[in-house]
């Protein structure tokens, strides 16, 4: 649903599992645009003086989840700065939605989120309070601003916490709460800088699954940054890795993680089963070895997955995945920091 600034577009309602609350008959999860690129950059340059952060960067992006790796210092963020029109290029442009975003940086940004790196509220506000205001600033009306401010915050599991002080907070909640403010007035983009950073294994996980829900339930497409490849591979549809400023990669992940050649099998059966299914193929004459939780079989040719079947069943175990094993991005860079 494409709504214009200072309406009330409920987009993330609707795509709750709470049910319609708007009339969009938009599926879940169906990209709001298909057809253009969401974000692109044509020989985008941003130099500080003699040093060059972002260099003749030309890339373009469509619907989804993009993550943008690189390792501290890369132009991340300096990059995500100049597609808000924060920060004008030295040469060149970055348009969201088609629209460039120095020539028209308030229609750019009625259209897109954006959860910066750094605390943006003060700490002895409520969630609740600062999102409001967050949604007033962005044209929302005073009763749509308060109403969104709750549903934003609900769907990033802060409903019971959104009117304590967020000094209060842990990490993790204020991060959600960083959140839940890029999505206040519905953008069709959000620009998430660095949505882990300082979080545990478990609130980095809880994050991600956020993000992947916002690429892939709400239809809102996503920037994402990381110095951390091996954590965006999950939740991304598309990935550009940025070196000094350049641009090394980008491309889908599916692309990128290309089949191994080999078979990736994992079994429901007691601990032993792994084993017995590797010994079992060998006795074939097959090439087969254990991997974590699964066992990977040299080819993946309709001979080996038989004989996998066959073992299986004689076994009476279950089958939970009979796949071809795709590379994994990690291993695709190894020697560069970005991991
Ligand atoms: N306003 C500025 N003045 C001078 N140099 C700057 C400015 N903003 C950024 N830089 C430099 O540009 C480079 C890129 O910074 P940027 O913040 O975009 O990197 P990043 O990939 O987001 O890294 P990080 O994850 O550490 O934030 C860095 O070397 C940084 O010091």
């Amino acid at each position: 649903m494409q709504g214009h600034k200072g309406t009330c577009r409920a987009g993330l309602g609707e795509a709750a599992t709470d049910g319609p609350v708007g009339g969009d008959s938009r599926a879940p999860g169906t990209p709001r645009v298909a057809h253009m690129d969401v974000w692109a950059t044509q020989s985008l340059t941003k130099r500080f003086g003699s040093f060059t952060a972002v260099d003749d960067l030309t890339v373009s992006v469509g619907p989804g989840v993009t993550g943008v790796v690189g390792h501290n210092g890369a132009g991340k963020s300096t990059l995500i700065r100049m597609l808000l029109g924060l920060e004008p290029p030295t040469s060149g442009t970055a348009t969201v939605f088609g629209i460039d975003a120095m020539e028209n940086p308030l229609e750019a940004r009625s259209r897109v989120g954006f959860m910066p790196e750094y605390d943006c509220f003060a700490p002895d506000v409520s969630a609740a309070q600062a999102i409001m205001h967050y949604g007033r600033l962005s044209g929302l009306p005073k009763d749509v601003s308060r109403e969104r401010a709750a549903d934003v915050l609900r769907h990033v599991g802060l409903d019971e916490a959104r009117h304590r002080p967020v000094g209060s907070y842990s990490t993790g909640m204020k991060q959600r709460a960083k959140l839940a403010q890029a999505l206040v007035h519905d953008p069709d983009l959000v620009l998430l800088d660095e949505p882990t950073n300082g979080l545990d294994p478990a609130g980095r996980d809880e994050m991600l699954s956020l993000v992947s829900r916002i690429g892939h339930e709400f239809g809102i497409s996503v920037l994402v940054t990381s110095h951390l490849l091996g954590e965006l591979e999950r939740i991304c549809d598309h990935v550009v890795v940025l070196d000094g400023g350049r641009l090394t990669t980008s491309a889908s992940i599916h692309d990128l993680t290309q089949d191994t050649g080999a078979l990736e099998v994992e079994v429901d059966g007691p601990p032993e089963a792994p084993d017995q299914l590797v010994e079992g193929l060998r006795a074939l004459g097959l090439e087969a070895v254990r991997s974590t939780g699964a066992v990977l079989v040299g080819d993946s040719s309709p001979a080996s997955r038989a004989a996998v079947v066959d073992l299986v069943t004689t076994h009476g175990w279950g089958l939970v995945r009979l796949d071809a094993a795709r590379h994994q991005l990690t291993e695709l860079f190894v020697g560069e920091e970005v991991r």
